[in-house]
This record gives structure tokens, sequence and C-alpha cells, in this order.
């Protein structure tokens, strides 16, 4: 995952190499490719990973810095309430401000059926997962990655046992589901309706106040974009042999290795020569990639006109939590590793 100056080579290309060198009769091999000896720890993200998760908090950093300092933002009225701007037109403070607009309305609100969708084209379509005996065992591992991420999003976002944990955070933080309009049949004292999740509490038409409400968009955005980016970025740059760095893991006897003893030699491309990105993303990846960088944007609004400080970084912490579970500890713990595995092993 970092600069095709550092690409490996085939064997093919290293076999030429040394013939040429036969044959101007001299004995010496060319010197080979630059190791990196160094082993990344399997506990934490590798540098490049952990780089790219950087940008997260530093777009939430910017879109607040944004908002405290663009002048239509302060101006615009703000309800803290509900935690966003005014939605009449005339007095939103950028189109984006909106809740209705088309970006919430066709692409976060169905966010994960467009996460889902640009994962399922990458993993039937690319070559990466085409051929080998593996192929079948690794979509199937990539399809379970796919299930728990899911998972976590269903539980965090939809139902958790019961309401889920956004909602159930929100209550447990002394959140309440008040009318302010009328007093409707099955309400407690001072309008307080005794109704437990979000969604029930909207449709009753009640107010959601009082507590700590995670951001679900700022969880959303996160764990669907770095999923995409596991998914996608390690396999392409494996296969297309862009790889920089390495992975490791903690094998069965307690050894750190790099995540490449326990890949497959055939799924790398050999004899393409250097690939362009677009080349190495194929139809999914570039999918994937529009997705992830819709995420990115809206994560950028999300950051600027909504919610507090403290509830977009809560979302950032469930997202990553999610991800450390999916992608970190099957490094250190192999019997995990056996069924989730890792993307482009
Ligand atoms: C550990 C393993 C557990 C096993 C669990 C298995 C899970 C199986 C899940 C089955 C359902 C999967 C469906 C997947 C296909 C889809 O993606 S369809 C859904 C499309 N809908 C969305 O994408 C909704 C996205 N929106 C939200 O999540 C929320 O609106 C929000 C963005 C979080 C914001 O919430 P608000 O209430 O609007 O603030
Ligand atoms: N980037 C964005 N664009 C539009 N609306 C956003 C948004 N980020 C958050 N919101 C809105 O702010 C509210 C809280 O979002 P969340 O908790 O998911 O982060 C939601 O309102 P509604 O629930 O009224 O639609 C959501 O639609």
């Amino acid at each position: 995952m970092s600069s095709p100056t550092r690409r490996y080579k085939s064997p093919s290309e290293l076999s030429r190499a040394n013939n040429n060198n036969n044959n101007n009769n001299t004995t010496h091999l060319p010197p080979p490719p630059p190791q990196n000896n160094h082993r990344n720890t399997p506990y934490l993200p590798t540098p490049t990973e952990l780089a790219l998760l950087t940008l997260y908090p530093t777009l939430l950093l910017f879109g607040a810095l944004f908002s405290l300092l663009s002048p239509e933002t302060r101006a615009a009225p703000y309800d803290t309430l509900r935690q966003a701007h005014a939605q009449d037109p005339s007095l939103a403070p950028s189109y984006f401000a909106r809740k209705d607009n088309l970006f919430n309305v066709l692409f976060v609100k169905r966010g994960w059926a467009w996460i889902t969708a640009a994962f399922g084209a990458f993993v039937l379509a690319h070559p990466a997962y085409r051929g080998g005996g593996n192929q079948t065992r690794r979509r199937v591992r990539a399809g379970v990655r796919w299930v728990v991420v899911t998972g976590w999003w269903v539980f965090v976002t939809q139902w958790c046992f019961g309401p889920p944990i956004i909602d159930r955070g929100f209550r447990w933080s002394g959140g309440k589901c008040e009318v302010v309009e009328e007093m409707v049949f099955g309400f407690g004292e001072g309008g307080v309706k005794e109704v437990v999740t979000a969604a029930a509490c909207k449709a009753s038409g009640g107010s959601w106040r009082g507590g700590h409400d995670i951001s679900g968009h700022v969880f959303l955005l996160v764990l669907g974009s770095f999923f995409l980016v596991q998914e996608v970025g390690w396999v392409a740059a494996r296969w297309a042999r862009y790889l920089g760095e390495e992975r490791c893991v903690v094998m069965h006897d307690g050894a750190v290795k790099g995540a490449g003893v326990e890949a497959e030699r055939r799924e790398q491309q050999e004899e393409a020569g250097v690939l362009t990105v677009l080349e190495t993303l194929g139809f999914g990846g570039r999918l994937a990639a529009a997705v992830t960088g819709l995420c990115a944007w809206m994560l950028l609004m999300t950051a600027i006109y909504f919610h507090t400080w403290f509830e977009k970084l809560t979302g950032l912490v469930v997202a990553l939590a999610g991800l450390y579970v999916t992608y970190i500890l099957p490094r250190w713990i192999p019997a995990l590793r056996s069924i989730v595995g890792l993307p482009g092993i």
C-alpha cells in the first residue's frame, strides 16, 4: 500500500535480468530488491494504516475549526437540542447543512447498501479473487469479514437484541423522547414518553432529547469507508505488487512473521508490467474508491454542520472498535485468523 517505486521484481523479471548479465559475461546477479527487515507490531495498525486512520480525526478537527471560523456558518441559527442548523433553505448556511440534501438522502441514509455493493463488485470481479486453489476460501473469508462488520453496523445503528447501541447509550445517559406539541395517550409526566428507540420517538412525533447521541453518520461513514480501504487496498496492492510494507501476524507457535507467509503465490499478477492505480483497482475497486471519497466528503459535512464534537468523537471510537476486532485482532489470534482471514492473504 505504498509507492510503486518500491515494487518487488517478479520472478520472470529477475530471470530476464539474470540472463542479460550472463550474456555480458558477468557472473553478478542484479542487486536484490530492497528488503524491509523491520517488523510491524501485530497489535497495532501498520504505519500506512495509521496514516490513513489519522485522516478521520483530522477531518473532524478541520470541520470543527471551519464551523468556528466560517462567518456564514457562525451567523446561521443553530438548534442545540437538535444539534443542527435551521433547516429552512433560506436560513441554512449551506446546502450540505440541510438533512434533506440529496447526498444525505440517497447516499448516507442508504450507506450500507452502497458499501456492500462496492465490496461485492470488487470481490466478484477483481482478478486477485479469480484463480488459485483457494479462490472460494478467500471469497468466503471476505464474506465472513463483511458479516462481522455488518453485524457491528446492525448492533450499533439498527437493532441489538432490542434497541440499537446508539439508542441504548442515549437513554443510559439520561435521554428521553419528549413531546412538545401535545400530550398523547401513553405519555408519562411532563410530556416525556417511555419510547426506547429514536425511530419510534420520531414516528410518534416526539423529539429525542437530553442524552448523549453518538453520531450515527460518523460511525457509518468511518466504519464503511475503512472497511473498503482494508478490503480493496491490501488485496489490490498485494496483487499488483505495490506492497511497501507488510502486516505481521502471530503464528500458532508464537513466532511473529510477515503475513505473506500465509499467502498463496499464484494470486499475484506476474507479467503485465507496472499497472496504473486505476488498472490495479479494476471496476469494483474504482466503485469502492468513489464510495470512500463520498464518505470522506459527507464526514466533513457532518463535522462542520451537525452534532457536538464529543458525539462525533464517540461515533469515531465506536467505529474504530469494530475495525480493530475485524482487522487487527486476527493478526495476533491465529484461531480467529483461520476464520476471518486477512484481506489479500
Ligand atoms: C458478529 C456477527 C453478527 C451477525 C449479524 C449478521 C448481520 C446480518 C445483517 C442482515 C442485514 C444486512 C443488510 C445489508 C444490505 C443493506 O445494506 S440494506 C440496508 C440499506 N440501509 C442502509 O444502508 C441504512 C444506513 N443508514 C443508517 O445506518 C442510519 O440511517 C444512520 C446513517 C446511522 C443515521 O441514522 P439516523 O437515525 O438517521 O441518525
Ligand atoms: N452530513 C450530513 N448531511 C445531512 N444530514 C446529516 C449529516 N450528518 C448528520 N445529519 C443529520 O443529523 C441527524 C443526526 O445524525 P447522526 O446521529 O446519524 O449523525 C440526522 O437527522 P435525522 O435523524 O433527522 O435525519 C442526520 O440526518
